[in-house]
């Protein structure tokens, strides 16, 4: 079997159009949607997620903010700049880029940012609206598999769904949105015993571990739809995700790649996220237009 590849970039490109007219329909109603990203610390992969979320939101026809911060600054500092953003009526979607530097409490900071602009989906008030399907902005990459999936046509209710992975921002939520659309979801992490036992059943890997080329052909079931959340480097320095993808596209009926796969929808959600927050906003007036 030769498997489909999903192609994150071109699922992003027609989404991020969609989207870009919305940010034109407010605009032109006196509302321009306002991003602001925070990013703490000179950290190269971090530098390069920021930059990329300023362009496409600039591209996208909104307004952006990047507040950089030495790694020193302190905890006081950080959130003094959040509460800051909380108060400014052209911003609707505040992010700040993680990891942060360890001597910030990351939970801390999350949870300084008022729930209504937290466009990552990471405060507890979007979490706990999520799990229990009420509307509220959701994680990113998350997010942007389930519209991976969606946009490719895979059916989700009624499969098995099994997601290697059980963080906060990734794997938890994946499961959850999985689950909202009917899957039976079964998580993995890294004292499940025996994986391929449990892996081999899925007829949708979901795969955020964290292990380059971690999981192969030995680990996936015959057609099923494997989607690699891995970011990683090989032995000779390339990109790579969690999934061997030359040995897994030879069982799966389709993956993504990486890159090209999921990462560029994250970005793309964030978008997606922002222009809901600001349509949100101007619809009740109390966030302003620039
Ligand atoms: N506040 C947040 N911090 C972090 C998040 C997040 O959603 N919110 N996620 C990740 C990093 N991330 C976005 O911030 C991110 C990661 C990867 C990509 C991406 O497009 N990857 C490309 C490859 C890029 C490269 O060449 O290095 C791909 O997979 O094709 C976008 C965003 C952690 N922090």
């Amino acid at each position: 079997m030769t498997a489909k590849i999903i192609d994150g970039v071109a699922i992003g490109k027609e989404l991020r159009g969609e989207i870009k007219e919305g940010v034109s329909i407010l605009e032109a109603s006196g509302c321009k949607p306002g991003l602001a990203v925070i990013l703490v610390g000179e950290d190269p992969a971090s530098q390069t997620y920021v930059k990329n979320k300023e362009k496409s939101s600039v591209e996208a026809g909104m307004k952006s903010e990047l507040i950089r911060l030495p790694a020193t600054v302190t905890e006081k500092e950080l959130l003094s700049h959040v509460d800051q953003l909380n108060k400014d009526e052209t911003i609707h979607g505040i992010l700040v880029q993680l990891p942060l530097p360890k001597h910030i409490n990351e939970d801390l900071v999350i949870q300084a940012i008022d729930p209504r602009k937290d466009v990552d989906g990471f405060h507890p008030q979007s979490v706990g609206k999520m799990m229990i399907g009420q509307e509220t902005f959701l994680p990113c990459t998350p997010h942007g598999i389930m519209e991976m999936l969606n946009r490719t046509g895979v059916e989700i209710a009624g499969k098995h769904a099994v997601i290697i992975g059980r963080s906060n921002i990734v794997g938890k939520p994946m499961g959850q949105l999985l689950l909202q659309k009917d899957a039976t979801v079964t998580y993995c992490h890294s004292r499940t015993k025996d994986l391929p036992s449990f892996t081999k059943q899925a007829d949708i890997l979901i795969v955020a571990i964290g292990r380059a080329k971690f999981v192969t052909d030995e680990h996936i079931k015959d057609g099923a739809i494997v989607i690699d959340v891995g970011m990683n480097r090989d032995e000779n320095g390339k990109l790579c995700g969690d999934v061997d993808f030359e040995k897994a596209k030879t069982v799966a009926s389709a993956i993504t790649p990486v890159p090209g796969g999921v990462g560029p929808m994250t970005i793309t959600m964030l978008l997606k996220n922002t222009l809901q927050s600001a349509e949100m906003a101007c619809k009740k007036g109390d966030l302003q237009a620039e």
